[in-house]
Parts: C-alpha cells; sequence; structure tokens
C-alpha cells in the first residue's frame, strides 16, 4: 500500500515555487490510478517524490509503511530497482545501446542469465509491438517507439508499482490504445500497482480511479463504475469543471 501524508514540495531558487501541498492519499496494493490536472498542477513532483528521486519539504511517503526518504542509500537503489517501474517524459533510455539492452537493464542489474534476459525481452518487446527493432540503437528508433522501449523496460521485472508519467505522449490514438491495454494486462496478470500521470481522458478512462490535482492540492477524484464511456464522460466533465489549461494536450477520443 503506498501512502501520502500531508506531503509537500517547494522549489527553492530565486523564487520560491510551492509545487504540491497538503497530499493527503492512500492507493492500496493492485490498484490502477490515474492522476490528471493542468500543467504546471505538480503531477510530475508527486511521482518523483513517490519514486524518491526527489527529497519532499514536508509531509512522508510509505510503501508498505517504509518510507523510502529514510533509506541508505544502497537500499534505496535495491528499493527503486526491485520495485518500481519507472517511465518518465524523458524516457531515460541509453542512446548508444540497443533497444534489448536497454529493455533487460533491470535484469542484468540483478544478475539474470543472457538467455533468460532475452527471453523476456522479446516477449515484452512482442506485447508492446517492437519485437522488430530490438537490435536497433536508441538514437536510430522513433520517438514513439523509444517510449514503448522505456515501458518495456520499466515492466519487464515485475515490478510492484510501476510509475508512469505521460506514457502516451508521444502515440497516436491507436498506439495509445494498444499501450493501455499492454497496462492493463500487466495490473490484471501481474497485480501490480499503477499510478499514471496523463492529460488524456481516454488514456485515464483505463484507469479505476482518477485522482485531480490543481495548484498543488488534491481537487477531486472519481471511481470506475460499470462501464468505461461513462467514466470517460466523467473525466471530460471534471476537466472542463477545473479550467485552466488542461485542454492543451487533450485528445478528446474514445473508442
Ligand atoms: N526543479 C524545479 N525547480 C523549480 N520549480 C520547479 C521544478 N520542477 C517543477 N517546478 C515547478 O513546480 C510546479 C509543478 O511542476 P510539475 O512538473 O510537477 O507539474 P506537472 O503537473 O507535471 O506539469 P506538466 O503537465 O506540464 O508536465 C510548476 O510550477 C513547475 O514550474
Amino acid at each position: 500500500m503506498l501512502q501520502l501524508n500531508r506531503l509537500g514540495k517547494v522549489y527553492g531558487g530565486s523564487i520560491l515555487c510551492t509545487a504540491l501541498k497538503d497530499i493527503d492519499l492512500t492507493v492500496d496494493r493492485g490498484e490502477f490510478l490515474g492522476i490528471m490536472g493542468p500543467s504546471g498542477s505538480g503531477k510530475t513532483t508527486l511521482l518523483r517524490l513517490i519514486a524518491a528521486l526527489d527529497v519532499p519539504t514536508s509531509g512522508e511517503v510509505l510503501i508498505d509503511g517504509r518510507n523510502p526518504h529514510l533509506l541508505p542509500r544502497n537500499e534505496l537503489a535495491r528499493f527503486r530497482r526491485r520495485e518500481l517501474g519507472l517511465v518518465l517524459q524523458d524516457f531515460n533510455l541509453l542512446d548508444t545501446m540497443t533497444v534489448e539492452e536497454n529493455i533487460v537493464m533491470p535484469l542484468a542489474l540483478e544478475g539474470v542469465q543472457y538467455g533468460e534476459m532475452a527471453e523476456k525481452a522479446a516477449m515484452v518487446a512482442d506485447q508492446l509491438g517492437i519485437g522488430n527493432i530490438l537490435h536497433k540503437r536508441v538514437h536510430e528508433i522513433s520517438g514513439g517507439q523509444a517510449q514503448r522501449a522505456a515501458i518495456a523496460r520499466a515492466i519487464i521485472h515485475g515490478p510492484g508499482m510501476l510509475l508512469c508519467d505521460e506514457i502516451t505522449g508521444n502515440l497516436d490514438s491507436k498506439s495509445s490504445q494498444g499501450v493501455m491495454e499492454v497496462l492493463e494486462a500487466v495490473h490484471q496478470t501481474d497485480g501490480a500497482t499503477i499510478l499514471l500521470v496523463t492529460h488524456d481522458p481516454m488514456v485515464a478512462s483505463y484507469c479505476r480511479r482518477v485522482v485531480f490535482i490543481k495548484d498543488g492540492q488534491l481537487y477531486n477524484e472519481i471511481i470506475c463504475g460499470e462501464n468505461r464511456q461513462h467514466f470517460f464522460q466523467r473525466i471530460m466533465d471534471t476537466l472542463s469543471l477545473m479550467g485552466g489549461n488542461i485542454h492543451d494536450r487533450m485528445a478528446f477520443r474514445l473508442s
């Protein structure tokens, strides 16, 4: 279980910026949670604090009762490697390595044998439709392919929690849907907890619950009922009530 208690982040610098304020949120193990909000509302900051890539200025993050920010450096690295799958906006793939070498990285760090790594890489790449580019170097592939490679790397080791920041931002509608179907399968088969930041209501409609952040604070949350079409409509309604510049990068589609 993930628990955020009065979590806050103020960025320093010449002008202080309050990115998050008093966030209280509980996410059950195995939940599929969407996080939405206007640009600059604090969504990426929230994911970075949960992944302990940045430190909060107030409050705490508890993952299964443990605060990752209090772990010694080596334990934190191990915790990230084993328990977390991260897909951040910049993908963070190593350019001079092949797609396959990038994808198997979490397994290589755990000392998994080459044969097993190659087998798992082929399986996960097939799921994401990038089986044919495994031997290309990252600088030779498209943005959408890089996005899928980053997702493959994040899920290959079966993490307990998957944190995704705008993972469909570079994909067309059909590919976005394909990626969401893969995430749904990971959610159902591995029981992973998934937190997914998105501007796209179609993408968010795959989640079981969506929380909305505005100006660094929780604004609202809605839970999916039986019907995804209806959920999509409620997401749209909440976004239009929130206002802001949420419509900038949003695609009005659901199939
Ligand atoms: N390293 C930083 N230093 C100073 N301010 C920052 C830093 N990172 C983010 N901010 C500010 O914190 C606020 C929240 O940023 P954040 O990136 O979390 O928003 P977001 O909701 O993810 O935005 P977007 O949807 O555009 O990605 C913004 O006002 C941003 O300018």
